[in-house]
């Protein structure tokens, strides 16, 4: 029997890095979980633990804060494909690097009507993402969101589904539909405004739900990934991954009340979770963009 080393990576994960921006007296916010993980021959670190090729996760973490001093973080997914091509570029045994980044958002504190220079509040939980991968001279941007929370009190409905012996569930053709949108997107083509792009497909995600008249999640979750695609040509594939939210409309029959959809207990577990993936049919290769 032969034992050999499969695929690895390795690197510094979720190094916290906050920028403080100064224009004059007002101050811009950059609030990021980055991540990095290199990869190549590092057969040596682990056959016979020679370290002399491996670039000390410590290291890698520094670079991100060097990185993040020496010129403006800027959009996530330039701040990604920077720190990437620099490990690929600086060491010949690196041959791959991802960089994956949160972005987690701050609003500027409104005080007597007016935005405050350097005071800020965290409105929400969602951040944007990426995950950046440079093999060689060639990169792949997977961009997206994460927690965004949404909810509608109507034009939801769920029936049709078969029935056996362990079926409990009622027909409805009036629920509530909430969901947390986990949304990924790969990118095709270059010279992409990520910042516009993002703003874009976000704003698309959220017409979708809120409009789109749903029989299920699933059609509601296709229907969203649809109309991104639709509307945005640099988006080759859309992965979506929407936990169902389920509000149990309670019985009052006890008390001798209705209920006509207006008293709901908002379980949180478990929950149906809905995942899928929307995409061209002539989408460039996806390479090692998901791996
Ligand atoms: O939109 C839904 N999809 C399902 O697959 C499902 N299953 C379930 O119990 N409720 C729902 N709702």
């Amino acid at each position: 029997m032969a034992i050999k080393l499969g695929p690895n990576q390795y690197g510094k994960a979720e190094v916290r890095l906050v920028t403080v921006t100064r224009a004059g007296d007002v101050h811009h916010l950059k609030d990021l979980t980055v991540s990095t993980a290199l990869r190549g021959d590092l057969a040596k670190t682990h056959l016979t633990g020679d370290n002399s090729d491996v670039v000390a996760t410590d290291t890698q973490k520094n670079t991100v804060y060097a990185f993040a001093k020496e010129s403006p973080v800027g959009e996530i997914e330039d701040f990604g494909l920077r720190l990437a091509r620099h490990f690929v570029g600086r060491f010949g045994q690196i041959t791959g690097a991802r960089i994956t980044i949160d972005e987690h958002a701050w609003d500027r504190i409104t005080v007597g009507g007016r935005p405050h220079d350097h005071a800020f509040s965290r409105s929400s939980d969602e951040k944007r993402t990426t995950v950046v991968t440079v093999e060689d001279d060639r990169a792949w941007v997977v961009s997206g969101l994460r927690d965004l929370v949404v909810l509608k009190s109507t034009g939801s409905e769920f029936h049709g589904f078969p029935r056996d012996e362990y079926t409990t569930l009622a027909e409805t053709d009036d629920r509530i539909l909430a969901t947390a949108v986990t949304a990924q997107w790969r990118y095709q083509g270059s010279d992409i405004d990520w910042r516009k792009s993002f703003a874009e497909i976000r704003r698309i995600l959220l017409e979708t739900f809120a409009t789109k008249h749903s029989l299920s999640l699933q059609q509601t979750l296709y229907a969203m990934g649809e109309a991104v695609l639709e509307a945005r040509g640099e988006v080759a594939e859309i992965r979506l991954s929407m936990p169902n939210k389920h509000h149990f409309v309670v019985d009052l029959s006890p008390f001798g009340l209705t209920n006509d959809n207006e008293v709901f207990h908002a379980a949180d577990r478990p929950y149906g979770l809905i995942e899928g993936t929307v995409l061209r049919d002539d989408a460039e290769d996806p390479g090692p963009a998901w791996q």
